[in-house]
């Protein structure tokens, strides 16, 4: 019998914010080469997650995070490459840290207006959501509500699951097996609203907890494609 078997690919991402801004990266090399992100890259062996984040924000931005709050995974697959993998993102963002942002081989910093703010009252640019990853727009906006205009108190964390269908990217004009969503899971978890399930105490358990009811769905789906 054929069984599921996925390559998984883990990432992280920190999007670092000060009271009025968000901080951004310009990449100039390699994959995602021209979008702005976050800063993060694929976590080493021997590394936990959070270890590698904060290595990959220093490499790219040259800064190092004093604090790390954890807001949760994306979940990214692709249906137009059954060979693709699944990366698997886990995202931060970062409100204190040493040193200045600067300039590196693989990314330029730049600040941004958070999408709460008007176009009159910041001397920083918007943030440029059409010039970012697809997944982005959708997450992003709700992560940055939590600390613009006023940050909240508690928390927010995220499963987002996004599958790419593919195809011609009008965007970039070539084709291209990371564009089009085409189905989404999202869970919220956000402290103080009615939709509040608790949070676990410990990241490592409630990621594998998320990753295995998803795994679990992915098995599903591919039992029944096979019937
Ligand atoms: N849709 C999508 N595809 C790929 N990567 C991402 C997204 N959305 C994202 O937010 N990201 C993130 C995940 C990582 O933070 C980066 C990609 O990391 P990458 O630069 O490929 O990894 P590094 O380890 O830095 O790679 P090299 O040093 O080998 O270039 O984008």
């Amino acid at each position: 019998m054929a069984s599921y078997t996925a390559t998984r690919k883990l990432y992280t991402l920190i999007v670092p914010v000060d009271s009025q801004r968000v901080l951004l990266g310009y990449k100039k090399r390699g994959f995602g080469e021209g979008k702005y992100n976050g800063f993060g890259g694929k976590v080493e062996p021997g590394e936990t997650i959070a270890e590698g984040a904060i290595r990959e924000l220093e490499e790219e931005a040259c800064i190092k995070a004093k604090n790390l709050p954890y807001h949760g995974i994306l979940f990214l697959e692709s249906t137009a490459d059954s060979k693709a993998p699944i990366l698997e993102i886990h995202v931060f963002t970062a409100t204190e840290w040493a040193g200045e942002p600067m300039e590196t081989e693989e990314m330029r910093p730049v600040w941004f207006a958070p999408p709460s703010t008007t176009h009159d009252s910041s001397d920083s640019p918007a943030i440029p959501f059409q010039n970012m990853w697809e997944e982005s727009r959708e997450w992003l906006p709700l992560v940055l509500a939590f600390y613009f205009p006023t940050p909240r108190r508690g928390k927010i964390q995220f499963a987002h699951h996004v599958t790419f269908k593919g195809g011609l990217n009008p965007e970039t004009g070539l084709e291209d097996i990371w564009h089009g969503i085409d189905r989404k899971f999202v869970k919220w978890l956000e402290s103080g609203r009615k939709d509040d399930e608790g949070f676990p105490g410990d990241l490592e358990d409630w990621t594998e907890e998320v990753r295995e009811q998803w795994i679990e769905k992915r098995m599903m789906a591919f039992e029944k494609n096979k019937m």
